[in-house]
């Protein structure tokens, strides 16, 4: 794994848009794996920025979001629908329709979990993918204990996930209980992934992930079998491993 330090969130969000808009302005068909959460807000905003600035323009690339909770309506503040649209499609100029997130309300979910897979197959697999890191060491919404083989498919969110994404919502009680999110192996098909990490609350898991087994108890772990993790951590996230790096 590609370690990256940098000294705080601001340039951890800079340097990871450098990186996608660098793919995306060579102009190739691309498909392009992302997050939600707090962690890539401020990428979304500087590729933003450049899409306003620059013209990077985004038409040949097609993205996939990694989860969705499950019961919330596209219009709902909280589904990543809704943020996914508020926070990177509605101000760039990528086409509506190719940009793809799990269905949170499909009528069967098992159908839904299988079609996205195939989907994501069907149209080239992800060339790069976009990580945030749960304080458990999860990936998309892949728990502790899921197994490293698992392709999409509904969770039970754990409660300290819960609580960590209760500050979106307006009491704990709101937040969904399960979601739909791209497996273990989906995400490891993926052939480059770049992991983002910032803040203290975040220490814990960098060095379970930096000196840690790699254990399905810590499902991030599984991500020094790949071949193509660049991963840019910012010096609090570091804070508890800068001496050994
Ligand atoms: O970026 P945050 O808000 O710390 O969340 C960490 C991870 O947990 C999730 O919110 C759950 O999937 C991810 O979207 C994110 O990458």
């Amino acid at each position: 794994m590609n370690i990256i330090q940098v000294t705080d969130y601001k340039e951890m969000s800079q340097k990871a848009a450098e990186v996608i808009i660098h793919k995306v302005k060579q102009g190739n068909r691309m498909n392009l794996g992302l997050a939600t959460g707090g962690t890539p807000k401020g990428l979304y905003e500087a590729m933003i920025e450049d899409h306003q600035k620059n013209g990077t323009s985004y038409q040949h690339v097609t993205t996939f979001n990694l989860d969705e909770y499950i019961g919330l309506k596209e219009q709902d503040p909280n589904s990543y629908y809704y943020y996914m649209a508020d926070s990177l499609f509605n101000h760039i100029d990528i086409p509506k329709f190719q940009t793809y997130l799990p269905n949170g309300l499909a009528d069967d979910y098992n159908h839904e979990c299988e079609h996205y897979d195939r989907l994501i197959k069907a149209l080239g697999g992800i060339d790069l993918q976009v990580l945030g890191i749960g304080q458990n060491g999860h990936i998309g919404f892949n728990e502790p204990g899921t197994p490293f083989q698992s392709s999409t498919h509904i969770v039970t969110l754990e409660e300290s996930t819960r609580e960590a994404n209760a500050r979106y919502f307006n009491t704990l009680d709101d937040v969904p209980t399960h979601a739909i999110t791209m497996g273990i192996s989906s995400i490891m098909n993926s052939k480059e992934i770049l992991l983002l990490v910032s803040g203290e609350e975040k220490a814990d898991a960098m060095q379970k992930l930096l000196h840690g087994e790699i254990s399905e108890d810590f499902p991030a772990s599984v991500l020094k079998r790949h071949s193509h993790v660049t991963i840019i951590a910012d010096q609090k996230a570091l804070s508890g491993v800068l001496v050994s790096l």
